[in-house]
């Protein structure tokens, strides 16, 4: 069995719901599969009831479109698959179908680092009806997952205050590629490294640990254990100091700390992993400065999430470094972000792209019709407002009015002069063919924390937030509304 070894490269096309390949199929039995039309990739809440979001992801969204295609061993699966009265699901003519197809869609996407909000597009497809349909799932997974855990980092991040965070999720993680698309997602939110040495292969993240309590319940001694850690790794060497007492273990890594330096080598940390961090980081803090040892670092771990940094920090625990795995990479109190990807437009037999609404009894889940661009105005750097607004609306005004998609009562005027109006959608493939240039990781993680630094802190306080303005232009506004009540007409209501 190969695990990972085969992702991401060859086929992953039938890493999607049955739906999607019914629907390809009853697309191309009606003759539609070729219409054009455009979907949009849109989250309704920011996640943990966070005041921002970040996205993450789409590296993997541009591997996945360049490696669309039906490998022969997926044509034989889809081919051979017969209903319960023994007839083949898909015709011989539909595999052949399958077959040539070639991605040739238009995506444009947020660049992933950039800070996000409920209802704009994230990820816009533009093709044929059956090459949208069949990325629905695939790209939901991706971004789903990765953007949920890189805005976890962030509010961890934010936590710390700029102390490192060191990703520990490995173990706990959910499964192997949750494990690595953790790991990535985490960096680009802001944690320092992980522990995951395949992501760290993998994506050119930084790895980096400590040790176990193993370690030194291998020895007959703390003091033993200690020093041939330190004969093994004589920089950067970091010792747990809890396995048996804890500020008794403090007291031996003072001790081989002294050893070390009479070797010329300077001890460079400690970690606490249980009891009662702040107390104990205060104890050990004082003990290593008058020791002499003021630049030896206090790693923390054990559970942490960016609830107990914060409360750690108020009681102005002595810890330089958070070592954060279970609640981070698991996205623990809320382990799902909830992306949708909808029909937003078709382009009809006269080439006009015609609106499309999916009507629902919660106002929230009514989708925002039409061809879309998504525009963050900034005035002196700082980021002021978003505008939802059809394509084209920018090229002829430079006043707006943006009403908020979920209370008509919520509006706001931008005037655009004296502000800096930055598109947010990119555009990654045309016609089928790449035309963006991949950043580097560090690049991305680089941009998460220029983006941040844009907004108000007052929108990335973790509890209760100052809630970010993000609205539709009116223009966008009113054509939603009088679709959403034609619709409902429609259906009798
Ligand atoms: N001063 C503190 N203020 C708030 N939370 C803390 C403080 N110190 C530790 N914590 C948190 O309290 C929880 C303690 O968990 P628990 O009681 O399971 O661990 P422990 O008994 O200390 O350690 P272990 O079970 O690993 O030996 C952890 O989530 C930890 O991060
Ligand atoms: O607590 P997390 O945020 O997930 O960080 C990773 C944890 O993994 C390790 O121990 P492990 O949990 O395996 O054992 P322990 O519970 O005995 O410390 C480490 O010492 C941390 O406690
Ligand atoms: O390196 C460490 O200290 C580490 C790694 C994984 C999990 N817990 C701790
Ligand atoms: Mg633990």
């Amino acid at each position: 069995m190969k695990i990972t070894k085969d992702l991401y490269q060859g086929s992953l096309a039938l890493l999607t719901d049955f739906y999607q390949i019914t629907m390809a199929y009853a697309y191309w039995k009606s003759g539609k599969a070729n219409e054009v039309a455009t979907f949009n990739l849109f989250f309704r809440k920011n996640p943990f009831q966070s005041g921002f979001t970040i996205a993450a992801g789409l590296d993997y969204v541009i591997d996945f479109c360049r490696n669309f295609h039906f490998d022969p061993s997926d044509l034989k699966y889809l081919g051979e698959m017969k209903n319960k009265d023994g007839a083949l699901t898909f015709e011989p003519a539909f595999i052949h179908y399958l077959e040539k197809m070639e991605f040739s869609c238009d995506v444009e996407a947020v660049e992933e680092g950039t800070v996000i909000f409920p209802h704009m597009p994230i990820v816009k497809v533009t093709g044929p009806l059956v090459q949208c349909q069949l990325l629905e799932t695939p790209l939901l997974n991706i971004i789903n997952f990765q953007t949920l855990i890189a805005t976890k980092a962030a509010r961890i991040c934010v936590a710390a205050k700029g102390d490192p965070v060191l990703e520990f999720g490995l173990r706990r993680a959910q499964g192997i590629d949750g494990a690595l698309a953790a790991s990535r997602a985490s960096y680009i939110g802001g944690c320092t490294s992980t522990s995951n040495v395949m992501a760290g292969k993998l994506f050119g993240i930084p790895v980096s640990g400590t040790h176990a309590h193993s370690w030194i319940m291998s020895f007959d001694s703390e003091i033993e254990a200690f020093k041939a850690y330190a004969v093994a790794f004589p920089e950067k060497c970091v010792f747990l100091v809890d396995t048996y007492d804890t500020i008794n273990g403090v007291k031996n890594a003072i001790e081989v700390g002294l050893w070390m330096r009479e070797q010329g080598h300077e001890l460079f940390g400690i970690r606490i992993d249980s009891g009662d961090l702040a107390y104990y980081s205060t104890i050990a803090r004082k003990m290593l400065d008058e020791a002499g040892f003021l630049d030896v670092k206090i790693v923390a771990s054990n559970d942490l999430d960016e609830h107990i940094i914060t409360s750690l920090k108020i009681q102005e625990a002595a810890i330089n470094v958070w070592g954060v795995g279970t609640k981070l990479v698991t996205a623990y109190d809320q382990p799902a972000l909830g992306a949708v990807y909808k029909l937003a437009a078709i382009k009809n037999d006269y080439g006009v792209w015609e609106p499309k609404v999916k009507v629902s009894q919660q106002s929230i889940k009514i989708n925002i019709p039409g061809r879309q661009e998504v525009v963050r105005f900034l005035k002196d750097g700082k980021a002021i407002a978003d505008m939802i607004c059809l394509e084209g609306a920018l090229d002829d005004s430079k006043e707006f009015l943006i009403i908020d998609p979920n209370d008509s009562t919520k509006r706001k005027k931008i005037k655009t002069t004296n502000l800096e109006v930055v598109p947010l959608l990119k555009t990654i493939f045309k016609a089928g063919k790449k035309v963006y240039r991949r950043p580097s990781i560090d690049a991305i993680r680089i941009n998460a924390q220029a983006n941040l630094q844009q907004f108000d802190k007052a929108h990335k306080r973790l509890v209760n937030p100052h809630i970010y303005p993000v609205g539709l232009e009116e223009k966008l506004f009113e054509m939603r509304t009088s679709l959403v009540l034609k619709m409902k007409n429609y259906e009798g209501e």
